[in-house]
């Protein structure tokens, strides 16, 4: 059995437990995780840093040519280094994430992203979450996972999630945000969030995230089952 040759594609909404999943997931395959979307955060805070207009395609794709990005795994779990800057923490502001849905949207800057992406996919053994995996980044990944859950549910962890790290958090207002965030992903020109033909879907309104991490696990079994056999 190989499971060095697998890659893993997990897509879905805000909040939909893509990026707790695929660090579950990855951890027990010890696979690399690659969080997809702390990549447009990095670049949306730099953007915010350097006062340039969300929309402002051009000079984001200049932007962006001149920024490094290193995803690092670390004891605490996977680092996020911008020019060798930790912004681990900086990425997930409430500013950052209000914008980069914005930033995120730009064909120039999804190409980029997206040659950088499949680099790092390239050797497979890697679990990658996003948006646009299974579609764009890895279409021929071995395992497609989309994530859903409903709007409360997502409005209802990310809530948890802030007052645990002892933010203020106003319900209605995260879920609003979470609405507009889907909104733009789902209805972009360029690679929008939309399921892949292929891929299982998987409501985890209901779920544990243990039990979602086991049926990714399944799937993944699945596969290797049939290249066993075959
Ligand atoms: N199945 C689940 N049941 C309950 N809470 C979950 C579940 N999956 C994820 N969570 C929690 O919901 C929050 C958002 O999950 P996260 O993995 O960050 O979502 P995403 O990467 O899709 O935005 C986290 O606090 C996580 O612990
Ligand atoms: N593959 C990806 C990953 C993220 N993104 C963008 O980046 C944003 C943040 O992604 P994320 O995965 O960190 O978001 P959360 O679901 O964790 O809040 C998304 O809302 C998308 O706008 C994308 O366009 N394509």
């Amino acid at each position: 059995m190989n499971t060095k040759e697998l890659a893993v594609a997990i897509d879905g909404p805000a909040a939909a437990g893509k990026s707790t999943v695929a660090k579950l997931v990855a951890s027990e395959l010890a696979y690399i995780y690659i969080d997809t979307g702390a990549m447009y955060r990095a670049l949306t805070l730099k953007v915010l840093r350097e006062q340039i207009p969300p929309d402002d395609d051009q000079a984001i794709s200049d932007l962006l040519a001149k920024t490094d990005m290193q995803l690092e795994q670390g004891d605490s779990g996977q680092h996020v280094l911008m020019d060798g800057e930790d912004v681990t923490e900086a990425i997930r502001s409430e500013y950052v994430t209000n914008n980069v849905s914005h930033v995120a949207k730009h064909a120039s800057v999804r190409k980029e992203m997206v040659q950088r992406q499949r680099e790092l996919a390239n050797k497979r053994s890697v679990v990658m979450d996003g948006r646009d995996i299974g579609t764009h980044v890895i279409p021929d990944a071995e395992v497609k996972i989309f994530l859903k859950a409903s709007v409360e549910e997502r409005a209802k962890r990310r809530y948890d999630e802030n007052v645990k790290k002892g933010f203020t958090a106003d319900f209605e207002k995260l879920k609003e945000e979470i609405e507009q965030r889907d909104q733009i992903d789902s209805k972009r020109e360029v690679a929008p969030l939309v399921k892949a033909n292929d891929a299982i879907e998987l409501d985890t309104t209901d779920l544990t995230i243990n039990q979602v991490a086991a049926s990714v696990l399944e799937e993944v079994s699945k596969v290797l089952e049939t290249r066993r056999d075959g």
